[in-house]
């Protein structure tokens, strides 16, 4: 048996797609603006590729590129700025941010009702509550992504390896607001492989490469694979491997490549959730 390979290019595409169609609808268009602090490559990249794509979709998008010495103040007085600018109607700052700025302060600055990475505790509180607000990009593309390939959530037995704040417990939250019975597993999970088999859709987001081996899936499991981790191969080569070994696609039923799985997806998620935001301040919610 060879997996079925859930590409993200197709769901992503379709989600902007309908992002495009909402956002055309609005007496102007959603305003985005994206905070980045220094010059770590990967950044830099993803920020280009979100205000790309941005752009694509109809959204009038701003990028703050501001030196790696910015001080936590002047980035707040941004953040404040931003909160009280009419036509920004979504504000996300690109993380990680260098290590002189107290990120939760940053992530707490952001108007909630702008916060399109989903990443405030309001929003947080509101997701566990049952009653989501702005979600998480990656976890609320893994939850797309899902459903673009019909993959039944609902009754069934959901595992999250990583409980990091941005994609392990949020998933776990959304998986649960799905209607999954769902456990939320980490580094601390004593025989992992245990647990893992249990999952009849399981989403690995621990950031080790290859954690996941196929011993550890149940056959014909749904299987997500949000690890980015860059490696050096036998030639000394950078290359992108998940936190799940490609021999996984001997057992499980679906499997995410990387790259190319969920990447494309969170970006995705961030153009829709800057749609929702902008309609939500206008007074116009609409079919997401
Ligand atoms: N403010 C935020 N910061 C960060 C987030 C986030 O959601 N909000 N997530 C990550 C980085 N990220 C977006 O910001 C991101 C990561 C990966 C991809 C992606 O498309 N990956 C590709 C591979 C790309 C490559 O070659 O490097 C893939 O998996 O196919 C998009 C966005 C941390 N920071």
């Amino acid at each position: 048996m060879t997996a079925q390979v859930l590409a993200g290019a197709p769901a992503a595409a379709a989600l902007l797609s309908r992002a495009a169609a909402r956002a055309r609808t609005l007496p102007r268009p959603p305003g985005l603006a994206i905070v980045r602090l220094g010059d770590d490559p990967a950044s830099v990249s993803y920020v280009r590729g979100k205000d790309r794509k941005a752009r694509e979709v109809g959204l009038q998008s701003t990028v703050y590129a501001l030196p790696e010495e910015t001080s936590q103040a002047e980035l707040l007085a941004l953040i404040a700025e931003l909160n009280a600018a009419y036509d920004v109607d979504g504000i996300l700052v690109q993380l990680p941010l260098p290590p002189h700025i107290d990120e939760a302060a940053v992530l707490r600055a952001v108007d909630p009702s702008k916060d399109v990475d989903g990443f405030h505790p309001v929003n947080v509180g509101e997701l566990w509550s049952g009653r989501p607000g702005l979600l998480p990009c990656t976890p609320a593309g893994v939850m797309v992504l899902l459903e673009h390939y019909g993959i039944p959530v609902a009754g069934r037995r959901a595992v999250v390896v990583g409980r990091s704040a941005i994609v392990g417990r949020p998933m776990a939250a959304l998986l649960l607001a799905a209607d999954a019975t769902v456990t939320l597993a980490h580094r601390r999970t004593p025989d992992l492989g245990a647990v893992t088999r249990e999952a009849e859709v399981l989403v690995v987001a621990a950031g080790r490469p290859h954690l996941v081996t196929p011993e550890m899936v149940r056959p014909g499991a749904a299987v997500v694979d949000v690890g980015i981790n860059r490696v050096l191969d036998a030639a000394g080569v950078s290359r992108l491997t998940g936190d799940v070994h490609p021999d996984v696609a001997g057992v499980a039923g679906a499997l995410t490549p990387v790259p190319g799985g969920v990447g494309p997806m969170t970006i995705a998620a961030l153009l829709a959730n800057t749609v929702t935001a902008a309609e939500r301040r206008l007074g116009l919610s609409g079919p997401r």
